[in-house]
């Protein structure tokens, strides 16, 4: 394995490009290919197996014939633990090789990846293989004459469609259960970073997991994200994304077989801090700062709208600007790295236009500008954007960049009414040391997770799903996550 400075970037050997199907890899129809590139230096890392409508009619068949065979779908829920254990010890085995490539792929720095996305990928593996022989059916409360069985069975053929910016969390999150439900999958890595799925399949694989039970078919959305959305012999499609996309999802289904579809898509998560943090300010601050920059803002859940009482937001945005100019903006590979390159030219482009569009609207805008140009690389520093009216489109746009807006406010009213008026409705966190505020506030404001005194989507036991736009038909996390992979049956017995 090669640690290398962004103009010399060279990826692990153990690196795939081709699909995998039927438990080994195998080229796309006509070894048709994309140009996978690296955020860092904006040049081709490599070229990438892309997947045809029949390639996605291939991996479904794999998938299907694995499932009916039963070799994992009819297996006792403790001999699937066993093999997903092993599958969580290989991740962990080789979890600086996936560090790498996640960095190296997605432009992620190299020390969030090894500390935070891989660790996870290890505890979720490991927290579904251990909860899928604890699930138990029902019975239902029936009379002396009957017997009411409610039971779950595994939904099938599972189709899982994932963003970039998480390329192993997100990931981790729809196969733990899907596998330990008892799923066949047909994985659609995000064009943009489609190696570490590839490397996934291959420990799943080397673990136990049989042939067919675990293919990827990476490619174009338009095309391979599309055939998995209408292809007929697929039982749930799972997403994370964006809601145009998600949207779409829904569609394809409507014009298919009506399969299940779960979408965990974007955010505009108010961040509210109350006037009693006062002196707290610098340690709130730094928070929210880590809320709104963390893997330069291209998180589903970053806080980029904090709502702060007029009495201390002077003294709070001085904080969030000096914090912003402080964070490391460079190489992935840098081991001082805090916040590496958007993920590609357009995006850069797409933040620039929203500091722009603020600055010549009148916002007072500190950071916020194209820099390390040099490298070819995407980079942008962070920007804090204050005097901002509540409608411009920094405060209500899922910018997706390490951007956030701030706006005053002077009542527990106003702050709630300006939390909820955004159609999404993902994440959101209270600042205060009020525990009736705190309980009031979250009670009141329209999101699927609602933190604290502290930045945070909860932990692997949680549910993590939307309201509003953000989030549609099941959730990510916690036993709940088994909802979108299983199917419930009743079985009705007449005693005679
Ligand atoms: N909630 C979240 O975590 C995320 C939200 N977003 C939001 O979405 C914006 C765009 O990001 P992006 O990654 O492009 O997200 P998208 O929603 O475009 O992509 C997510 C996945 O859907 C696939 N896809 C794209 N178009 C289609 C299609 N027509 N039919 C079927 N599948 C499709 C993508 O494939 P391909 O990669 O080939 O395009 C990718 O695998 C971000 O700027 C952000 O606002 C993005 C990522 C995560
Ligand atoms: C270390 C775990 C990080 C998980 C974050 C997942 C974010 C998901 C999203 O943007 O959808």
């Amino acid at each position: 394995m090669t640690h290398a400075t962004a103009s010399t970037i060279e990826l692990p050997t153990s690196v795939r490009t081709q699909m995998y199907r039927d438990g080994a890899f195998v080229d796309a129809e006509g070894s048709a290919t994309f140009e996978n590139l690296s955020p860092a230096t904006g040049r081709v890392l490599n070229h990438v197996a892309a997947a045809s409508e029949s390639d996605v009619d291939a991996a479904v068949e794999s998938a299907r014939r694995a499932f009916d065979a039963g070799l994992w779908s009819k297996i006792s829920p403790a001999e699937r633990k066993a093999v997903l254990l092993k599958f969580a010890d290989l991740i962990e085995a080789n979890a600086a090789e996936l560090a790498l490539i996640d960095s190296i792929d997605a432009g992620k720095p190299i020390t969030d990846c090894e500390e935070l996305d891989i660790p996870d990928v290890v505890l979720t593996i490991r927290w579904y293989a251990e909860a899928i022989d604890k699930v138990f059916g029902k019975v239902s409360p029936t009379g002396s004459d009957n017997l009411g069985l409610i039971v779950r069975e595994p939904s099938g053929v599972v189709g899982i469609v994932v963003p970039w910016n998480f390329p192993s969390n997100t990931l981790s999150w729809k196969i733990g259960p899907a596998l330990a439900a008892g799923n066949s999958i047909v994985v659609k890595p995000a064009e943009l970073s489609p190696l570490s799925a590839l490397r996934y399949a291959e420990l799943a694989t080397e673990a136990g997991i049989p042939a067919g039970v675990f293919n990827v078919v990476p490619g174009l959305g338009h095309v391979a994200g599309k055939a998995l959305g209408l292809h007929n012999d697929v039982d749930v499609i799972t997403f994370t994304g964006s809601t145009e996309v998600g949207r779409m999802f829904l569609r394809y289904a409507a014009d298919s077989n009506l399969k299940q579809v779960a979408l965990e898509m974007g955010g505009k998560s108010p961040q509210i801090v109350f006037a009693d943090m006062e002196s707290q300010l610098d340690e709130v601050a730094e928070d929210l700062a880590g809320a709104a920059f963390w893997n330069g803002g291209q998180n589903c859940s970053a806080g980029s709208r904090i709502l702060v009482h007029n009495s201390v937001k002077s003294a709070f945005v001085t904080l969030m600007a000096e914090k912003a100019a402080a964070r490391k903006v460079g190489d992935p590979l840098d081991r001082e790295t805090e916040i590496g390159p958007l993920i590609e030219a357009s995006a850069r482009e797409r933040v620039l236009r929203y500091i722009d569009d603020a600055r010549s609207a009148g916002a007072v805008v500190h950071g916020g500008a194209a820099i390390l140009e040099e490298t070819g690389g995407f980079f942008v520093s962070p920007a804090v954007v204050d005097s901002v009216g509540k409608d411009s489109a920094v405060v209500r746009d899922e910018i997706f960049g390490p951007v956030v807006a701030i706006v005053g406010f002077d009542t527990e009213e106003e702050a709630i009414s300006l939390a909820n008026d955004t159609e999404y409705g993902l994440a959101a966190n209270v600042w205060t040391h009020d525990i009736d505020v705190a309980l009031r506030v979250a009670r009141a404001v329209r999101a699927g997770t609602v933190a604290v005194n502290g930045f945070s989507e909860g932990d692997i036991s949680t549910p993590f799903g939307g309201f509003g736009i953000s989030g549609f038909g099941g959730h990510d996390k916690g036993l709940e996550a088994f909802d979108q992979y299983t199917e419930l049956k009743t079985i009705w017995v007449t005693i005679r």
